[in-house]
């Protein structure tokens, strides 16, 4: 008897919420490829027909109609996408007045089943409560009636099949498509596909993650094909649970698991991380992206359907098990899967086990949010991003994360990617435009008290990669700079790119070092973006002079350390940082107009990064509505250790070498003047805690949803014996009153890509209150009954500790009397 091969695809969607057209035209490149590798089955990420991301869209009955048309027009395509392949896509449908999230098994221009989820995301970013129902008739199918739209085009494929018998095809499609549809029920509920070969049946995403997973009851059902549809954001270091999910499923139960992702930012802060893969019996064989840039990969593997049952067969407590299984509903299907299709020679052997391709915390970072800013840019309709680059950790890591999208780009336009080259081309101006002016050279000014220009003059990053585009309109005054290459259909070299899509702008005031302006520079020059660095003591000079005059008749406020109060200290900070926000957000409008950017809307504009990390915002050391207030964050959720180790391996992976000593700089707001030449705020000491603490105190506060007396009894447990209860109290006490005072910081947080467990996005992932009584009164009197509690504790036990050694020298002092030499000199040191 022939085994059961067959070739099964699955993939990673880039798709984008509510851009049916767009969604619908990836949905059939996948299928296009599916076929092309000879596939006869494909899955598609969840709700991929309206984008996963659609949110409150899916309440308005539109977004459901709309999901239909795209299924009619697939039902209805002209190529045939449908023929000979069961394709198996993921949208809303409502069904008795209920909306589900469903898999819409499609065969032959006809709808086989609509599979309801069984069990919702509701935690953390996900809200699927908000729009649908579970599905409650488990084991049961019932009728569902198609709408028109897609009755229609069942119809005219339907006549037009029984048409082509006798010649008139296209008379007939016709005819059905002017006449009223007859009514087309489909089966709906939780079946499984009975093909004529194999047993197929979904799952949809979190329903992997419940310990009641369908798929184990599948599995002993015989089901040999599980897919799993799903729409998972990424998150730092989550990958492995997912692949040891899919692997575990498989390797206790047997059984082909096709899992299938969207990629990409499709609309908001999170960014889906693909990672389409196939297992067998415990074993990957096919592993797509986690990041990447391409709208659509089809990833496919050939599977021995028989290796599943003699799997199965060979474990005698799944026997026993399968044996008494309740048999589920079934949706008979005259297909096969193991027959070749037309025209795509089956593979004679079955795809080889893979080691899983799980990737550094430090590529993550580099990467996720690359591809996240590229998405956003290119759909959004900018020209590029400002950052305002302090030439600290935080945004010299954004920097470097705008330097390896540019890298990514390039990479993919060099491997042929059609859609990466036609959306460079547009955002970057390639091609048909001249290049923007390129840096301009600095201009001479008087120096400050760092050594840098004054007023606004900017200082030069020349990228000598340009000039490997053969640039042909290098204009301004810095000749080699970034702009150069307009003639180029098409970059070919990141740093290149860079100069086009990447404006840095320095904003040191008297407070600003040297070094930090130097590093800013050295950095952008090394990414090849544009570079300003200029001085703004005057503007601020202005607001405080302003200030003086209207308010004070003239008394000017003072820094602390000439004298002034905390109020005036702080205030004469925030006023430089959220100036700087200001002028940040003027030059993203007027940057590519200075600079020649031809755009489509006129000169374009830039969207500015933020770059606030999620401890300085869990802490809320930051002030409201300065330079952390941007368009969007990158790394908002990252936490500052993270950064640091991504700095490091960029420095080397990425070849931006400059990071290293960003890295080693110790952080500081340089808000403040120098005391006796030396930086006076530092902002571990500033803010009264460790970054390492805050990022414990993070994952307590969320991960292990910790209120302040059990983080106070977590820390106890953790520097026992390292710090007084006492001190720890103060600690967790500190925590808590910093972090509810600036809690309504989070508010306003700059939209970020969403990567960390314990991001404090208040918006849509840390939902709490933002007014506090800071003052915690029940909560820090109990940890103060059980610091005294435990101090007490500890006093006993040091004082037990003290008797038993007393007692020790006691009896080596009896001892050496009894018998000298050794047992003396032993006495003698434990007295001593
Ligand atoms: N419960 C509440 N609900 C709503 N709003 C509340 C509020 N409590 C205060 N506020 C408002 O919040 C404001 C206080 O917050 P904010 O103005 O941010 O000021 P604040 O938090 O007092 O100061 C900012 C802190 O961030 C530090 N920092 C460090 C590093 C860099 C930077 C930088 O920006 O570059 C800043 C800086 O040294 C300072 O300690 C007040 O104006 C008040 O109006
Ligand atoms: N001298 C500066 N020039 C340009 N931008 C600045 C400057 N100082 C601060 N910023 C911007 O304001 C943001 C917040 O300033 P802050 O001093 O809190 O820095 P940070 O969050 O520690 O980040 P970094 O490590 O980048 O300095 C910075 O990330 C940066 O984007
Ligand atoms: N869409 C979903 O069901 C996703 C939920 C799942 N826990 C995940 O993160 O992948």
């Amino acid at each position: 008897m022939p085994r059961r091969l067959a070739v099964l695809a699955t993939c990673n969607l880039n798709q984008w919420a509510m851009d049916f057209e767009g969604n619908l035209g990836r949905i059939k490149q996948s299928i296009r490829e599916a076929k092309a590798k000879g596939a006869t089955y494909r899955v598609g990420p969840e709700l991929e027909v309206p984008g996963y991301g659609c949110e409150d869209h899916f309440l308005e009955l539109d977004t459901v109609t709309h999901s239909w048309e795209v299924l009619a027009a697939l039902l209805a395509d002209p190529e045939g996408l449908t023929d000979g392949i069961l394709v198996d896509v993921g949208m809303p449908v409502i069904h008795r007045g209920v909306m589900y999230n469903c898999r819409v098994f499609l065969l032959n221009r006809r709808v086989l089943l609509i599979r309801p989820k069984l069990h919702l995301a509701n935690d953390g970013n996900y809200r699927e409560t908000r729009y649908f129902a579970t599905w409650k008739h488990r084991g049961k199918v019932e009728c569902h009636r198609l709408p028109d739209c897609v009755a229609r085009a069942v119809a005219a494929a339907a006549a037009a099949t029984t048409a082509s018998a006798d010649g008139g095809q296209a008379a007939a499609a016709a005819a059905a498509a002017a006449a009223p549809p007859p009514p087309v029920d489909v089966p709906f509920g939780d079946a499984v596909l009975k093909l004529r070969d194999a047993l197929l049946a979904a799952e949809t995403c979190e329903e992997l993650f419940t310990p009641q997973a369908p798929h184990i009851d599948l599995a002993l059902a015989g089901v040999e094909i599980i897919s799993n549809g799903s729409g998972s954001h990424h998150q730092l270091r989550k990958l492995n649970q997912r692949l040891d999910l899919i692997r575990g499923a498989t390797a206790k139960a047997g059984g082909v698991y096709l899992y299938a992702n969207q990629r990409g930012c499709d609309g908001g802060r999170l960014y889906f991380d693909g990672c389409a893969c196939v297992a067998v019996n415990g074993q990957l064989v096919a592993q797509g992206g986690q990041f990447g840039l391409a709208e659509v990969e089809c990833v496919a593997a050939c599977v021995d359907l028989d290796e599943v049952v003699s799997y199965r067969c060979s474990i005698s407590s799944l026997r026993e098990q399968a044996s008494s299984t309740t048999p589920p509903a079934m949706v008979d299907v005259d297909f096969s899967l193991c027959r070749p299709p037309p025209g795509a020679a089956q593979p004679a052997h079955p795809s080889p086990p893979i080691s899983p391709k799980v990737l550094q915390p430090q590529e993550e970072i580099a990467y996720g949010p690359a591809c996240w800013l590229w998405d956003y840019l290119r759909r959004c309709g900018a020209s590029g991003f400002l950052i305002p680059l302090s030439g600290g950790a935080d945004s010299s890591a954004v920097c470097a994360i705008v330097g390896a999208m540019c890298q990514l780009v390039v990479a993919a336009v060099r491997e042929g990617d059609a859609q990466v080259s036609a959306d460079v081309r547009r955002v970057a101006g390639y091609g048909d435009t001249p290049a923007p002016a390129p840096t301009p050279a600095p201009a001479p000014a008087p120096a400050t008290k760092d050594g840098a220009a004054a007023s606004t003059s900017t200082s030069t990053s020349t990228t000598a990669a340009a000039a490997a585009v053969g640039g042909s309109a290098a204009a301004g005054a810095g000749g080699a700079g970034g702009g150069a290459g307009g003639g180029a259909a098409l970059p070919t070299d990141a740093r290149e790119l860079a100069g086009r899509l990447l404006s840095c702008v320095y904003m040191g005031t008297a407070n600003s070092s040297r070094e930090t302006r130097e590093r800013a520079r050295a950095l952008c020059d090394q990414v090849g973006g544009y570079h300003l660095s200029l001085s703004m003591d005057g503007v601020v000079e202005a607001v405080v002079g302003l200030f003086a005059a209207v308010v004070t008749g003239g008394r000017r406020p003072a820094f602390k350390a000439h004298g002034g109060t905390t109020a005036e200290n702080l205030a004469l900070q925030n006023i430089q940082a959220r100036l700087r926000m200001v002028l940040a957000f003027l030059l993203a409008q007027l940057l590519p107009w200075a600079r020649g950017v031809p755009h489509r809307s006129g000169a374009g504009w830039l969207l500015v990064l933020g770059s606030a990390n999620v401890d300085e915002c869990l802490r809320g050391y930051l002030t409201k509505y300065d330079c952390s207030s941007a368009d969007i964050n990158p790394i908002g959720s990252i936490s500052k250790a993270d950064l640091r180790s991504f700095l490091q391996w960029a420095a080397t992976h990425l070849h931006y070498p400059v990071l290293a000593e960003v890295e080693a700089a110790p952080p500081t707001a340089e808000l403040e003047p120098l005391i006796e030449g030396q930086q006076p705020q530092l902002d571990e000491v500033d803010m009264g805690m460790t970054y390492a603490e805050l990022t414990l105190y993070g994952r307590l506060r969320k991960v292990a949803r910790a209120g302040p007396v059990a983080m106070y009894n977590a820390c106890a447990a953790l520097w026992r014996g390292r710090l007084a209860p006492q001190a720890i109290a103060a600690k967790v006490k500190d925590f808590f009153r910093f972090y509810s005072m600036n809690r309504h910081k989070a508010t306003v947080l700059t939209p970020a890509y969403h990567m960390e467990s314990y991001s404090p996005d208040d918006n849509r992932f840390d939902h709490r209150q933002f007014l506090y009584n800071i003052r915690w009164p029940w909560q820090f009197r109990k940890i103060d009954e059980l610091a005294a509690r435990d101090e007490a504790a500890a006093a006993a036990e040091a004082a037990a500790v003290a008797d038993a050694a007393a007692a020790a020298v006691a009896d080596a002092a009896a001892d050496a009397a009894a018998e000298p030499s050794a047992k003396a000199a032993e006495a003698a040191v434990l007295l001593q």
